[in-house]
C-alpha cells in the first residue's frame, strides 16, 4: 500500500472513535472515507446501533457491502454527526471538495449535521485554498454560458470528463473544475460563484468543520476548530 493510502486509513479508522451508539451519521465520499466505512461495518457487526445517511451513491454501495445501515431525510433532518474527505484545508478549517465530484449531497448532509469531522491525509492540509482547481455543479442546460460568466471571477472553468464523455454526478449535473490558484476571500467567492445561473452549488465548505483528522505515517493528528 501506498504511503498516501496508509495516511487515509489512519484517518478513516480513527474517525470511528467518535461516532456513539444511537447515532445518524452523514456518511461522506471520497477514498478516505472508505476506510471510515471498513471499520464501522466492523463495528456495527459487534452490535454499534447507528443509521447512516450517504451523500454518494458510491458510499452508499460501501455500506450496504459492509452492513451499515442506511436511512434518509424522509425519517430525520438533523444528523448527529457527520464524517467526510477533503481536497484541501486551509488553517481556518475552509475546505474545498467535490474532487470525486459528490459536492452538492455532501454539503447538504454536513449542513444537516450538529458535528463536522474531516478525514484527510497530509498533502491536504494548505496554507491558502486553490491550489485545487474548484469543482462547481452546474445544470447540463447552457453550461457553456454559465463558464463564461465564472470566468469573469478569475479563472478558466474546466469541463469535468469521464472518458470521452462529460463527467455527470449523481443529480445529474456537470462539474465545472475551476483553476483560481490563490483564493484569498473565499466567502466573497462563494457568493459571487452562486450567483451565476445554472450554479448548482461550490466545493466551498466554509466554517463547518468542528474537527479535523489528519492521517500520518505513524499516527494521527487531531485538529480541532477552537
Ligand atoms: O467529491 C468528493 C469528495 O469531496 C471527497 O471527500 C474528496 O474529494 C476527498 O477524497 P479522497 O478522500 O479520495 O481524497
Amino acid at each position: 500500500m501506498e504511503q498516501i493510502d496508509v495516511q487515509k486509513k489512519m484517518a478513516g479508522k480513527k474517525a470511528v472513535d467518535y461516532i456513539k451508539d444511537g447515532m445518524t451519521i452523514g456518511l461522506g465520499s471520497g477514498s478516505t472515507v472508505y476506510w471510515m466505512m471498513k471499520r464501522l461495518g466492523e463495528l456495527v457487526k459487534e452490535g454499534l446501533d447507528i443509521k447512516g445517511i450517504p451523500s454518494s451513491l458510491r458510499t452508499e454501495g460501501w455500506a450496504k457491502q459492509f452492513g451499515v445501515p442506511l436511512t434518509d431525510f424522509s425519517n430525520t433532518q438533523q444528523l448527529d454527526l457527520a464524517i467526510d474527505g477533503a481536497d484541501e484545508v486551509d488553517p481556518q478549517f475552509n475546505l474545498i471538495k467535490g474532487g470525486g465530484g459528490s459536492l452538492v449531497r455532501e454539503k447538504i448532509v454536513n449542513t444537516a449535521s450538529k458535528k463536522l469531522i474531516i478525514i484527510i491525509d497530509e498533502s491536504k492540509l494548505v496554507d491558502q485554498l486553490g491550489a485545487f482547481s474548484l469543482p462547481v455543479e452546474v445544470v447540463q442546460f447552457g453550461y457553456e454560458a454559465t463558464a463564461l460568466q465564472i470566468s469573469k471571477l478569475g479563472c478558466e472553468p474546466v469541463l469535468r470528463m469521464n472518458g470521452k464523455e462529460p463527467f455527470v454526478s449523481n443529480n445529474g449535473n456537470f462539474i465545472l473544475d475551476c483553476p483560481f490558484r490563490v483564493i484569498n476571500h473565499p466567502e466573497q467567492l462563494n457568493d459571487d460563484i452562486k450567483s451565476v445561473v445554472g450554479v448548482v452549488e461550490t466545493g466551498l465548505f466554509l466554517g463547518m468543520t468542528d474537527l479535523v483528522i489528519v492521517g500520518k505515517d505513524a499516527c494521527v493528528e487531531v485538529l480541532e476548530n477552537s
